[in-house]
Parts: structure tokens; sequence; C-alpha cells
């Protein structure tokens, strides 16, 4: 299997600690999971779970007094690869030399490559193509060892291959610079492009992402654009580099509900038509109904459910799954949904033995305060040991077969609902 049909992102036991004087918080705790190209996968929980922490893991973007412990994490893509190696020979991984730049599959259009293809590309980088380079060594599939890479590389991929949305554009945005000045500093940086060729892209980008009369609107100032089309301009800013990943975290909370779904769609036509993945991070299961394919639902730095997003909606497994659904809004609600939970998130300093949601569990049984359940296949209660999205998995120890009661609980979601955020009863 060529690696380009291997997922874009995997995430292998990921683990982040912030250093507090209160002790560690474990604020990802051995999370998994893989974002196929073109994938909108959905990372969902309530405040603190842990998933902005995770994306910015993905990123390298943790700061004192945080450390990424453990884990690793792989981003498939040929034209980083090219890019990075160009740029860093000396990171490129060979038989003979450790690198953090893997190149899996080269051609060449001037004859053979070798049995070593980073070699060769080590020896010969100024040959390698890039879609800012003409060369004769093209790389066609290959992956960069995130956690191990350095930060000068770790800057040319965030911006270039994986982009950021936040949910406040107002902040995203520089006031004092005009919107199009901006898009234009974005792909100048990115693309190499001169002053006019990069303005006739960022006004392009900005008709794109449905900004009316972009031309005349390049020149407007960010506070002159409403909270949507801020957003919108922030999206074109993150689109404007070709990136293959769009790291959106809580895209649409600052926005108010017709808004929110029309960004909402801007995402998912942009994702289907450039084929970029997304990985969204939301405490909203209405909004992951509308934009993803499959999801990661987070308790306490943990996944304790994954699934499709339709296998979510009816049959959710983990009963802190069903306590968010229990009162899932139209999309644009904003009562604070999650409180239909009882209780709150523990202390990611001390979390309690065994399962970490034993406390508020309705079902929890003594073996819940025991045991700390695995991941496993709902249908076969074998431990999931790669993230499988085919597969619907959960950690509760009533899939592993130790609950005496079991579980009990009848979700039902009307078919309307669902197809426009979901309702369930
Ligand atoms: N700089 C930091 N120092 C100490 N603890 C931190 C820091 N940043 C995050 N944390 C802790 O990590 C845990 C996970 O935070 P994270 O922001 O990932 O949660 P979240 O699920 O994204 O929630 P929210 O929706 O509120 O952003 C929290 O307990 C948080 O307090």
């Amino acid at each position: 299997m060529s690696t380009n049909d291997e997922p874009l992102v995997s995430v292998d036991n990921l683990q982040t600690s912030f250093y507090t004087e209160e002790g560690e918080v474990k604020a990802v705790n051995g999370v998994s999971y893989q974002i196929d190209r073109g994938e909108r996968f959905a990372v969902v929980g309530e405040s603190g779970a842990g998933k902005s922490v995770t994306s910015l893991s993905i990123m390298r973007l943790i700061d004192d007094p945080g450390r990424i412990k453990g884990g690793e994490v792989t981003f498939r893509s040929a034209s980083a690869v090219a890019t990075l190696a160009r740029k860093f020979p000396k990171a490129v991984a060979t038989e003979n030399n450790d690198g953090f730049v893997h190149v899996t599959e080269l051609r060449s259009d001037s004859g053979s490559v070798g049995d070593d293809p980073g070699a060769t590309v080590r020896d010969r980088p100024k040959q390698v193509a890039t879609d800012l380079h003409d060369g004769d060594l093209h790389v066609e599939a290959g992956y960069v060892d995130v956690l191990d890479a350095s930060e000068d590389a770790m800057r040319e991929l965030r911006g270039n291959e994986i982009a950021m949305i936040f949910q406040d554009p107002h902040t995203a945005l520089n006031p004092v610079y005009t919107v199009g000045e901006q898009i234009s500093e974005a792909i100048r940086k990115h693309l190499d492009l001169g002053d006019k060729a990069a303005r006739e892209r960022s006004i392009e980008m900005l008709e794109r992402v449905g900004i009316p009369d972009a031309e005349e609107r390049y020149s407007d100032y960010p506070h002159e654009f409403s909270g949507g089309m801020q957003q919108r301009a922030v999206i074109a800013i993150a689109l404007s580099c070709d990136p293959s990943l769009i790291v959106a975290d809580e895209p649409t909370t600052a926005l108010d509900v017709t808004i929110e779904a029309q960004i909402l769609e801007l995402l998912e036509e942009l994702s289907d038509e450039e084929d970029v993945a997304v990985q969204l991070i939301t405490h909203d299961l209405g909004v992951v109904a509308e934009l993803c394919d499959s999801v990661m639902v987070m308790y306490a730095g943990k996944p304790v459910e994954r699934s499709s997003v339709e296998d979510l909606y009816y049959e959710p497994k983990h009963p802190y799954t069903v306590g968010l659904m229990s009162s899932i809004p139209r999309i644009g609600d904003k009562r604070d949904r999650l409180d239909t939970v009882p209780g709150t998130m523990p202390d990611l300093v001390q979390l309690p033995s065994g399962c970490s949601f034993h406390p508020r569990c309705p079902y929890a049984e003594e073996a819940c305060i025991q045991h700390e359940p695995p991941l496993v296949d709902v249908e076969s209660g074998e431990p999931v040991e790669d993230p499988d999205p085919e597969i619907h998995s959960a950690a509760c120890l009533e899939y592993t077969g130790e609950l005496t009661e079991g579980v009990d609980f009848d979700v039902q979601i009307r078919e309307d609902a669902a197809a426009d955020g979901g309702e369930s009863v």
C-alpha cells in the first residue's frame, strides 16, 4: 500500500501534561486517532476534557509548564516531505541516519533512485521538486515524525500544511492592517509570490469564502467586517496556503445561529472541494452532526468513545456520550446543554480510581471503581489497538462484560432532527 493511502494524521498514545504547583495535570492521557485525507473528524467533550491540548500537541504548540510526555504523531504528506527535505536535508532519515523527515517513495525523471530514497534526497536536496521549485526528484509518499521535528520545521508545517481557525476571529486578525493585506501577507510568506500576484490571489480567496465585492472589501479593516465575515476572512487565510489539514477550535461559538450554519456549510464545501481534512474541536454535538464524518468523545484526557457520527447519534455506547446527547440542541442553540450530565470533570491531578467517569455515572458498579476500562470494540469487547475509524469503540466495562447490572438507556433520534443538528428524546 502506498503511504498516500494511509491516514493523513496518525496519533498514537499521545500524552501531554502541565506541571503546576498543584501537581501534574494530565491533560491528554493516552489519546490515539487517525484522520484521512478530506475527512472531517470531531473531538468533542466538556470543558477541560483535553480537546484543545490534544490539537495544540499535534501542532507542537505546547508551552511551559506543559510538555508532550510521550506518544507519536505522524503527518503523511508527500508535499510536506518534499518541502522539508529541500529545506532541511539533514533531517531526512536514511538507512544510516536518523531524521524526522521520511521519504518512502521517490521517483526520478532521470533514472533510478536506488534502494535508499532518503539517502538520494539527502545527497541531492536541491533537485527535489516542490510546489515552488522544479526538480527531477519527485517525492511520491512519505511522512513527518511531528514530535521529533525541529522548531523550524514545525513553523514550516504550520501554515503551509496545517492551518488553524480559532473561536474568536476578532483576535486572529490584526486590527491595524486591512483584511486583504493580512491574507496577502500569509500568501507571500508561504507561496513566494510577488505583491501583485499575492493581492490577486487574496481577492480570489475572499471570493472563495463568500465575501461579496471582494475587490473593494480587500482594503477594509477587520472592524469593518461583521463577525461572520471576519471568520470567513480567517478561513481565507487558513486556505490560502493550500493546507491538507485545518484544525478548527470552536470556530462558530462566537457567532450567531444563522452565521454559524453558514460558516459550517462553507467549511464543509471547502473540505469537499479541496480535499482538506478538518479536525473540529467542539463541545456541541449539534455542530458535529452538521459537519463531521467521524468523532472521538473525550473525558478527563482520554477518548471514551470513537465512531462514525451516524453511529454515535443513533447508537451511543458510553454513558457519558448518552449524557451529552440527552439534549442536543438545534444548531446554534447556545444553552449549556452539557449541564445535562450532573457533576463536573474530575481534578486531572488526582483522577478517580478505575473509570474516571464513575463518580458521575448512573450505572457505576464496584468494578468501575476498581478497573480502568480499556477502549474496546463494542461488538466483540476486544481492545482496539489501532484506532480504526470503522470500529465503534467505547471505554466502558459494559463492553468487556465486567458489569453485573449493565447499562440501560434508550436513545431515540427523530429522523428529521438528526439532519439539522439532531435532537434526542
Ligand atoms: N497552560 C496550562 N497550565 C496548566 N493547565 C493547563 C494549561 N492549559 C490547559 N491546562 C489544563 O489542561 C486540561 C485540558 O484543557 P483543554 O483546554 O484541552 O480542555 P478543552 O477540552 O479544550 O476545554 P475547553 O472547551 O474549555 O477549551 C484542563 O484541565 C486545563 O486546565
